[in-house]
């Protein structure tokens, strides 16, 4: 996840800056442009997965220039085939040398498909969900010459669908909006309007003029040494990240959030008889699936008074007796465990759309055997485990109730 920085105490680099800071890296630094390309690529995709999730947002057309621009966009239409989207290509001005060529080879290999000009719809609005721009980079100049001023001029009538309302692909456009001068920028107000911009290892001036609602930085590739000769301000990307919101998320909307919910069947044949074993099994995935905390769990009590309240707490064993977790016995929800044994715990697995839901009663029978701060809890109607068994044979066919 990527945190947000004030885009105003961020450097803004000149064409001739960006430029010197290419020929450093890839000098007297050591870098290889294909190093820089791969990095560049990565966080290219990776922000286009922060914002627009594959489950909306799958059909992606990359439109590729001949320079190292081009090869970024490559390079993030492999890696967003490996985040799950559906990349298309369109490079109609190709690069013969070795770095390009194997680019193509290896989006070839993945059978992503190559898109002539001729191919391509001339209106792209039924076809794609994401455009991603990559004509042209920071050794723009002058204005765009065919057949890349045909298809900035496609990108244009994209912006018609806003007065409609009507969906269009989003444009995310990489390191310079394509069309655009690299520091006075969309000169005449006439050009493309990207709906993300990732400006790669500083933004370049034109970016300034940018108001689209999302921008990120990526390349974390930036040596101090780099930064210190420029005075380069750049933010730091959070945790792992390879990008890094620069400016304020836009607004949205709460009542349109909404995830399709794509999963595989699951039918009732396939639930296991003992719901425990259900349970562990679908533990077992969201640990497989490499889930956050894939042991986290809502606990819901209420005490006397009747008012309930929800905490989130952390599973520390289950088996056919009940289920474990850890507690300071003078917290608030052991007294309310105290006053009304009754409880409900709910696990959510997002990335898996699962969740369970558990009815359970405090089973204080346990305390003895357990480690100290821990409680057990039976299943709700299981006050000991010869009930319990008795219980799930009951529930066999309706497994649903449980879980
Ligand atoms: N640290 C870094 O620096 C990193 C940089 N990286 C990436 O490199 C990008 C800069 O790459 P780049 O220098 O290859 O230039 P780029 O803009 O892609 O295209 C040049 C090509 O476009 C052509 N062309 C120009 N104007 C034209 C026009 N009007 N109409 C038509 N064609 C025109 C020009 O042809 P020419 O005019 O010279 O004949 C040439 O073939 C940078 O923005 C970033 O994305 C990352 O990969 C890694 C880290
Ligand atoms: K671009």
């Amino acid at each position: 996840m990527s945190s947000a920085q004030n885009s105003d105490s961020v450097s803004h680099l000149t064409q001739r800056e960006a430029a010197e800071i290419d020929e450093t890296l890839m000098g007297p630094l050591g870098f290889s442009v294909d190093q820089l390309m791969e990095l560049a690529g990565l966080s290219v995709a990776t922000s286009i997965a922060e914002v627009y999730k594959p489950s909306e947002y799958d059909r992606v057309l990359a439109i590729c220039g001949p320079g190292s621009n081009g090869g970024d966009g490559l390079v993030a239409a492999r890696h967003l085939y490996h985040f799950g989207y559906k990349p298309s290509v369109c490079y109609p001005k190709r690069t013969q040398k070795p770095l390009y060529t194997g680019l193509v080879t290896q989006l070839e290999s993945l059978s992503i498909p190559f898109l002539s000009v001729e191919d391509l719809p001339l209106d792209f609005s039924k076809d794609f969900d994401i455009i991603v721009d990559a004509m042209f980079g920071f050794s723009f100049h002058g204005t765009p010459r065919p057949p890349f001023d045909d298809l900035i001029k496609r990108l244009l009538c994209l912006h018609g669908y806003d007065q409609t309302r009507q969906k269009r692909p989003v444009i995310v456009s990489v390191d310079i909006p394509s069309g655009w001068h690299v520091e006075e920028g969309d000169i005449g107000d006439e050009g493309i309007k990207p709906d993300m911009l990732v400006s790669l290892t500083a933004p370049k001036l034109c970016a300034k003029k940018s108001s689209g609602p999302h921008h990120f930085l990526g390349g974390r590739f930036v040596p101090p040494v780099i930064a210190d000769k420029y005075k380069l301000r750049l933010p730091p990307y959070p945790g792992t990240s390879m990008c890094v919101r620069i400016g304020k998320a836009p607004n949205v909307d709460i009542s349109a959030l909404r995830e399709n919910y794509i999963s595989p069947e699951f039918l009732e044949e396939q639930v296991e008889s003992d719901p425990i074993n259900q349970f562990r099994k679908w533990v077992d995935d969201a640990i497989a699936a490499g889930l956050r905390e894939p042991n986290a769990m809502a606990l819901s009590t209420v005490g006397k008074d009747g008012k309930p309240s929800s905490r989130m707490v952390l599973l520390k064993g289950v088996d056919r007796g009940g289920f474990v977790w850890c507690t300071n016995y003078e917290s608030r929800k052991a007294c309310e465990l105290c006053d009304n044994p009754h409880a409900s715990l709910l696990f959510y697995w997002d990335g898996l759309n699962r969740q369970v839901s558990i009815f359970l009663r405090l089973a204080l029978f346990h305390l003895s055997t357990l480690p100290a701060g821990s409680l057990k809890m039976v299943p709700l109607f299981s006050p000991s485990l010869s009930k319990l068994e008795s219980y799930l044979l009951d529930v066999k066919n309706q497994t649903e109730q449980f879980f």
